[in-house]
């Protein structure tokens, strides 16, 4: 499964967007994948399901669909123990590089009204540089790996002349690319020996906008503060998706909903809810209530949904594909309708998605179904979102 990591400063809200994105929602109830460590759960793309549009009724095995809203799970880690300094192993540091490593993009999480200081106390802070000390904190952490054993490992790559080669072994626990460290030294000097201390510092910055994406989530909305540091920050962080959002809502409108207190509206990207009894209410609530439909008429969502979504869809371009196994009642040999829902990368082929299937159906493929169109499509078909897709193989 397919790994986000949270990053923040303490106090940011970071365990509260945690257990938000990963407490079970009321209608959610039991899944198999449930919590392995404390602080890794399971999150729910949101995205609308096909059986919507085709009029059928879905019975999906690897993910939920409530209302023709698939919800897709992907697994979330918070990254915790991010201070200053955590690449040289303060605080928790090297539990923090570990799990770091393991996800596949980032939500960095900072306090958008800016009432905490630099260590995460309660104070004067601003988030335009915390955004900039988390991000520099994981280019040092990266230059670190880079740079270990440095002298010898340039002089090999100098005798070997083979740059990319040694790079690649030594980045290996990040999965980058040989083309993408190609792209990342293409104006370096060729001789490694001759890099400076600049230098590298340059290489793993740009190894860090390859191998881990980050979308910021501009966290404590709600806050009046939050307002003008959120449009400061769009500005200053223009190469970025920023999404202002409330995990203090998001976790209050869920328990709410978990209690009977409400249910909640999704619709168009904006959401609401309505109260289900006013009777159960105490004067307390009420007044709560109201803060979250104020702060929901003007954001139009917690955020906390639309930033793991957008993680996924628009920083990782992801797109959703559903195979299927017959073509005409899009299931599977058992008749389940739509079972599966996969993440795969935007530009993947029918190819690819045999091959994430089962690697037999890959090594066999013939060719493969678009089931909507009732076409055959080729190896090389680039596979588009929603599609619903047979694969025909020879094993
Ligand atoms: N107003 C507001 N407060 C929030 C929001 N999210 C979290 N908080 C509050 O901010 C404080 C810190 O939240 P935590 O979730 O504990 O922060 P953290 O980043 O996990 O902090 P550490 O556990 O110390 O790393 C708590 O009092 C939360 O209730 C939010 O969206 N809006």
């Amino acid at each position: 499964m397919s790994m986000i990591g949270l990053v923040g400063k303490p106090n940011v809200g970071k365990s509260t967007m945690f257990t938000a994105l990963t407490e079970k929602d009321a209608e959610i109830g039991n899944y198999p994948f449930t919590t392995i460590e404390p602080n890794k759960g399971v999150a729910y793309l949101t995205k609308e399901c096909p059986c919507k549009e085709l009029g059928v009724k879905c019975n999906p095995r690897n993910s939920k669909c409530i209302d023709g809203i698939r919800y897709i799970p992907v697994e979330v880690i918070d990254v915790a123990g991010l201070v200053p300094k955590a690449y040289e192993g303060r605080g928790m540091g090297n539990k923090f590089l570990d799990d770091l490593r393991k996800a596949d993009a980032l939500i960095l999480v900072v306090d958008a009204s800016g009432r905490t200081d630099k260590e995460g106390n309660i104070g004067e802070g601003d988030p335009i540089e915390d955004v900039k000390f988390l991000l520099n904190e994981i280019d040092m952490w990266i230059y670190k790996i880079l740079t270990r054993n440095w002298d010898r490992l340039s002089r090999r790559a100098q005798q070997e002349k083979n740059i990319v080669k040694v790079l690649k072994e030594q980045l290996s626990g990040l999965n980058i690319k040989e083309e993408d460290i190609k792209e990342a030294i293409r104006d370096f000097d060729e001789s490694p020996i001759k890099w400076k201390d600049e230098d590298l510092l340059l290489l793993a910055k740009r190894l860090r906008l390859i191998s881990k994406p980050i979308i910021i989530a501009a966290n404590k909305a709600d806050l009046p503060e939050a307002k003008k540091n959120i449009e400061r920050m769009k500005k200053e962080f223009k190469e970025y998706i920023i999404v202002p959002t409330s995990a203090e809502i998001e976790l209050a409108l869920k328990r709410a909903e978990k209690a009977g207190l409400i249910k909640r509206i999704f619709r168009e990207g904006k959401e609401d809810f309505i109260i289900l009894d006013e009777s159960k209410l105490t004067n307390e609530m009420r007044k709560a209530f109201e803060y979250i439909k104020n702060f929901l008429e003007k954001y139009g969502s917690t955020g906390v949904r639309e930033v793991l979504n957008r993680a996924y869809f628009d920083l990782l371009n992801m797109i959703v594909v559903y195979p299927v196994e017959d073509e005409n009642r899009f299931s599977d040999k058992q008749g389940n309708v739509l079972p599966d829902a996969y993440l795969m990368k935007k530009g993947s082929t029918a190819r690819d998605l045999a091959y994430k299937i089962h690697t037999d159906l890959g090594e066999g493929f013939i060719y493969a179904i678009d089931a909507r169109r009732k076409i055959r499509v080729g190896a090389d078909y680039e596979l588009k979102d929603n599609d619903i897709i047979k694969i025909v193989s020879a094993r």
